[in-house]
């Protein structure tokens, strides 16, 4: 696989805080526990648990995910680049800090008001105060993106020389694209040396999923991801799309169970409050669904012809439907299914009877079939 060396990629999953930073979403802390309880269990590499400094539920819900689940997967907290909150990460009991301050220039003059060599500054100092506490230290140049490419590396470099143990690069507001993050994924991994590089892609064109492959693609041994692509405003790049793009589609190892995926993706729409889509890849009620005729008789045949991949390795379920685009096979293995067996006529006319029924926008179940069907049933 060309630009790939690597084929275990981690999976750095952060549902716990760019996710539970969307709008409206407000987990408790035992809530927070008990997702990282299912995200360990399902196999992510590291659970971001949350952002420390920020609030006292946070520091607690933080402090007791590493409690329940630090012996089987890597926990981290996030901090921006000041002393008060890796202070606040360490008396979590974290032993892996999320360091982070942006390099772009509109985030420098705007929002740090800081100069270039202030903010290397502060990287170095930081990165190095907490290495200096024992801490594994991922770096993230926020905005990394939309930064001047030489200053980018700069930076980049500047954490690798203070001691960081990994650089994530996130593409901050959905602004890449994937052949352009490629490039830049393997300029980073060029001056990297043996430290793991890291993707972590928002959603604002519906490109994070393709830009954290590329990424994978182009050398990055590991991804932030979130379930159901939940995050700030468009979302970050959904576990599950990530999970299966990387291993069914480019062959990269991953740890992740992913007969889990269905159901946790459920769980977190529960907890959240935020429906998953019916349409969405992997775990929508739709992505194994099928009414159209020709569809439903290849399916039937072999699942293969109009399924990338089994219900099954996602957890999800096939559903066959019936509609105005239904055909005989369908009919006859959903009738079958209940038990009931008409000859080819009486089939017929029962399938004239659901599209006229579907013409008028009625919506048929699998009972109204039964129903219908019961009428062509010789005793
Ligand atoms: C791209 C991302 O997702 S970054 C993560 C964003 N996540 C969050 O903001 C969620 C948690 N945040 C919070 O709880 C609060 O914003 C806190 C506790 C972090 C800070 O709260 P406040 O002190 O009230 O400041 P507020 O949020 O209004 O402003 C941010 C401050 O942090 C500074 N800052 C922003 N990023 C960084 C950084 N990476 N390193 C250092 N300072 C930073 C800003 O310049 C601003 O400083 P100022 O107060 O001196 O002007
Ligand atoms: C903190 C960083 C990684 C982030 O969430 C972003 O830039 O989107």
């Amino acid at each position: 696989m060309k630009g790939c060396v690597f084929s275990t990629v981690r999976i750095f999953d952060t549902t716990l805080r760019d996710g539970e930073q969307a709008p409206g979403i407000d987990l408790t802390v035992e809530q927070k526990v008990k997702i990282a309880r299912r995200l360990a269990d399902m196999g992510v590499d590291v659970i971001e648990a949350g952002f420390p400094a920020s609030s006292e539920g946070e520091f607690i819900a933080t402090k007791k995910i590493l409690e329940e689940i630090g012996d089987m997967t890597e926990v981290i907290g996030l901090s921006r680049a000041n002393k008060n909150d890796i202070d606040k990460t360490i008396q979590s009991g974290l032993g892996s800090i999320h360091v982070f301050i942006a390099t772009s220039d509109i985030h420098l003059k705007y929002k740090l008001r800081m100069t270039r060599e202030e903010v290397l500054d502060k990287i170095y100092e930081n990165v190095r105060y907490a290495k200096d506490h024992g801490m594994v230290v991922e770096y993230s140049p926020e905005d990394a993106t939309r930064t001047e490419e030489d200053f980018l590396l700069t930076a980049v470099k500047t954490a690798i020389d203070a001691g960081a143990d990994r650089i994530n690069i996130p593409d901050t507001v959905g602004t890449m694209q994937p052949f352009k993050f490629y490039d830049l994924i393997r300029k980073i991994v060029g001056v990297a040396g043996d430290k793991i590089i890291s993707v972590h892609c928002h959603n604002d064109f519906g490109l994070a999923t393709a830009n954290s492959l590329a990424g994978l693609f182009a050398g990055a041994r590991q991804v932030h991801v979130t379930v159901n692509g939940i995050g700030e405003r468009a979302g970050n790049a959904s576990l599950e799309e990530v999970v299966m793009g990387a291993k069914k589609l480019f062959g990269f190892n991953v740890n992740v169970k992913t007969w889990m995926l269905y159901e946790t993706s459920k769980m977190i729409s529960q907890m959240t409050g935020v429906p998953v889509p019916y349409f969405k890849a992997i775990v929508g009620d739709n992505a194994f669904g099928h009414e159209a005729g020709i569809h439903v008789h290849g399916v039937l045949e072999n699942p293969s012809t109009y399924e990338p991949l089994t219900p099954e390795e996602v957890g999800n379920f096939r559903r066959i439907e019936l509609g105005k685009h239904s055909g005989i096979h369908g009919l006859k293995k959903i009738l079958d299914d209940q038990g009931i067996y008409l000859d080819d006529i009486s089939l017929r006319e029962v399938l004239a009877e659901i599209k006229s029924m579907a013409d008028r926008g009625e919506k048929i179940t699998s009972e109204d079939a039964r129903r219908i069907a019961l009428k062509y049933v010789t005793h």
